[in-house]
């Protein structure tokens, strides 16, 4: 049996998520695609003190009147919560007795809950001996460290090395909002599953893992590979490109705004802009989103993101791969995300609520979230990967000894 909260005694912060995912056969799945209306973030819910991203409520839910300024004002509350500055960064941080700063302190005490990957490894591995153990990473701030510019978001050769022999031992599937050729671009993996755009472009080797053959339409790739891909959203390609238009002119006179075309979503980035003028920007956004009824927002690590209303995310996107790949979700199959933002949430829940897995969330700060455990930072998400080699390799040797 895989650890689990339940299992753990270790609690989790509640953070809803913005989609209900129904478990369906891999073909209705494909099939359904109802629309969400037009949501505004609210507020950070109870604990003000931990930060949290998590804000866009239930499509079903009815909605309460807002003011454009409130909606404006929830967005970026809401993303400022996802990429809170660290403790040693904070003006003013106030210190206990014991020269911890109040920030570090909430850290230490959110660890508790949420314990490191790297700490409570060994148990982990224990808890999943004999089954077997599919991948999902996510790409930013997971396999690459946050960066100032978005198209310089490398990751370090170690850690292709590492995905590359993690991918040899375990099917393995990076799952981002960048465009799939973006996230293609950086990983330069050919034996991995790709997802894109939040999940929504999603692709990978018809071969499979293992002798698995893989569900999903089929093609074939530049090199003449045979690919299998799913996109719920392809409808949305034209609308996309239109937003991307509408944005830069809107945008165009907004010092450091930064807009990037994610395919089935629009990333409109704040990380270089001065927070001074975050408001107008955020403005021009929402008179962007007014005439597009079909599209909806989410709030990133300073970045604010329009995608298609369809009941997809990255949560769907795990559920699909893991029946494309003919794994499912029983007993014998231990899946791992390991994720670091708001959009990982809908992931983490799956997992979480539907097939007791491990739900890992890199971060150095304490944050609301649906993950059981925890890794700082890319550095610590390359070490528990190869620990997770070593460990394949290990019980390998094992076996074949006894
Ligand atoms: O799902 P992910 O792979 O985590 O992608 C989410 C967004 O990541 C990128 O933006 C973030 O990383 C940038 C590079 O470090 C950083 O500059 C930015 O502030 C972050 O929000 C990507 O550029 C977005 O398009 C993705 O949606």
């Amino acid at each position: 049996m895989a650890l689990n909260s339940k299992q753990t005694g270790i609690h989790k912060d509640a953070a809803p998520t913005y989609s209900k995912i129904s478990s369906a056969s891999l073909s209705s799945l494909a099939a359904s695609s109802p629309l969400y209306s037009y949501r505004s973030a609210k507020s950070p819910r109870s604990s003000p003190a931990l930060h949290t991203s998590m804000s866009v409520s239930s499509q079903r839910k009815p909605r309460t009147r807002q003011s454009d300024h409130a909606i404006v004002v929830g967005w970026l509350e809401a993303m400022k919560a996802a990429s809170p500055p660290r403790a040693a960064t904070l003006k003013g941080a106030n210190f206990n007795a014991s020269g911890q700063s109040v920030e570090e302190a909430q850290y230490v005490d959110w660890v508790a809950k949420h314990p490191s990957a790297l700490a409570t490894f060994e148990k982990m591995v224990e808890a999943g001996k004999g089954k077997q153990l599919v991948l999902f990473l996510d790409y930013d701030g997971t396999l690459s460290p946050i960066v100032e510019d978005p198209d310089r978001a490398f990751m370090s050769d170690a850690m292709r090395t590492t995905v590359k022999e993690v991918a040899t031992h375990f099917p393995t599937a990076i799952i981002s909002g960048r465009s799939r050729d973006k996230v293609y671009e950086f990983v330069q993996l050919a034996e991995l599953f790709y997802a894109g755009s939040h999940g929504m472009d999603i692709m990978g080797p018809a071969e499979g893992y293992h002798g698995v053959k893989v569900d999903g339409t089929r093609g074939m790739d530049e090199q003449g590979n045979e690919i299998v891909f799913f996109q719920p959203a392809s409808e949305f390609l034209p609308m996309m490109n239109e937003v991307c238009k509408a944005l830069e002119q809107r945008s165009k006179n907004i010092q450091g705004a930064k807009i990037e075309h994610n395919k089935y979503c629009v990333s409109m980035h704040f990380r270089r802009v001065k927070e001074e003028n975050w408001q107008a920007l955020a403005e021009e956004v929402q008179k962007v989103l007014k005439n597009y009824p079909k599209l909806f927002l989410t709030q990133g690590r300073k970045v604010l993101e329009l995608r298609p209303s369809i009941a997809w995310d990255k949560g769907k996107a795990v559920e699909y791969l893991m029946k494309a790949l003919g794994l499912g979700f029983s007993d014998d199959v231990l899946p791992v995300y390991i994720g670091d933002d708001q959009t990982d949430e809908d992931a983490f829940k799956v997992l979480n609520e539907k097939h007791n897995g491990y739900s890992i969330l890199v971060s150095n700060v304490a944050k609301r979230t649906n993950a059981s455990f925890s890794l700082r930072d890319p550095s610590e998400v390359m070490a528990f990967l190869q620990s997770l080699v070593k460990w394949k390799l290990r019980s390998s040797l094992e076996q074949n000894s006894s």
